[in-house]
């Protein structure tokens, strides 16, 4: 299936979301260009390009399987696309940092030890040992969580065990964060508290994190949170539609009632009918 992309956006007049001043002037921070890739026999991605702005919050939609962690494994160098495809950055390479769907805490560290730990690793150590902490104790204050630094995951609830994942990920400075399905695991409740949760940080002077690219199954989450909603085709997947989310910013609790929200959603759920 070739996959058509439809940038709303162009020629529609429709306000742009949230961080962005104009659409002319968005600065990209990752570019992907042309990017398929195969698995063996089984090809999964098909021609992606996509540009990624910085200052943008934008999440990813698509049928189960249709190769969404796949995406962001090529934005994190962990893949490479097969020959002719490319994905460039900004040119001050932004550092990027992951959170998975699962924390996947060490279960005998603590939980300042689990943030510690990335920060010591690798042949050249980015930080001493006592950066380190101070950048754990900094990214544990961010999340909340600086009383619990102390406690094993197993003394931690699952949102909480979230909130040291993300603390770890913010603990390096990151420019962008990818989320694979970073809340699929939570109940509702809680979902929805580290949802805005995420937002405040992501709108936070106190932490260098300009981009988040979020892969959801959820499209409520997808609306509430994102500047644009990248929605994939089936495997082999390509880009179908990016929709920006003209809703504005800060968002609340309670922005569902707004027409824009309504809209919105009602677009994506028409699109997933048609996939
Ligand atoms: N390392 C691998 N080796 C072989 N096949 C793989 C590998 N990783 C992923 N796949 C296959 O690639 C396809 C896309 O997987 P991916 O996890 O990217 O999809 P997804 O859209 O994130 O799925 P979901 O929404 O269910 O989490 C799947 O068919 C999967 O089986």
């Amino acid at each position: 299936m070739t996959s058509q992309v439809i940038e709303m956006q162009a020629g529609t007049g429709q306000q742009f979301g949230g961080n962005q001043s104009s659409p002319a002037n968005r600065e990209i921070a990752v570019s992907l260009k042309n990017c398929s890739l195969s698995f063996g026999e089984v090809q999964v991605l098909n021609n992606v390009s996509l540009d990624i702005y910085k200052n943008e919050f934008l999440s990813i939609l698509g049928p189960s399987g249709c190769g969404k962690s796949t995406l962001l494994r090529l934005m994190l160098e962990l893949l490479k696309p097969s020959e002719g495809g490319e994905i460039s950055y900004s040119s001050d390479k932004p550092s990027i940092g992951m959170v998975f769907q699962k924390p996947v805490l060490m279960p005998w560290l603590s939980a300042i030890q689990n943030i510690e730990l990335p920060l010591g690793l690798g042949e050249k150590k980015k930080f001493t040992k006592k950066e380190a902490r101070e950048k754990a104790e900094g990214a544990l204050q961010l999340v909340g969580l600086q009383d619990f630094k102390n406690h094993f995951p197993h003394q931690l609830s699952g949102g909480m065990q979230q909130r040291i994942a993300i603390a770890r990920a913010l603990a390096a400075d990151p420019a962008v964060l990818l989320m694979d399905e970073p809340f699929g695991a939570l109940d509702e409740f809680t979902r929805e508290k580290l949802n805005f949760e995420l937002l405040r940080l992501w709108e936070s002077p106190d932490t260098s994190l300009s981009t988040v690219v979020m892969v959801t199954h959820s499209i409520q989450e997808s609306v509430i949170m994102s500047d644009r909603i990248v929605m994939m085709s089936p495997r082999p997947a390509g880009v179908e539609a990016i929709i920006p989310v003209p809703l504005p910013r800060p968002r609340e609790v309670g922005m569902e009632e707004h027409p824009a929200y309504y809209q919105t959603v009602k677009e994506l759920r028409k699109r997933v009918k048609h996939l």
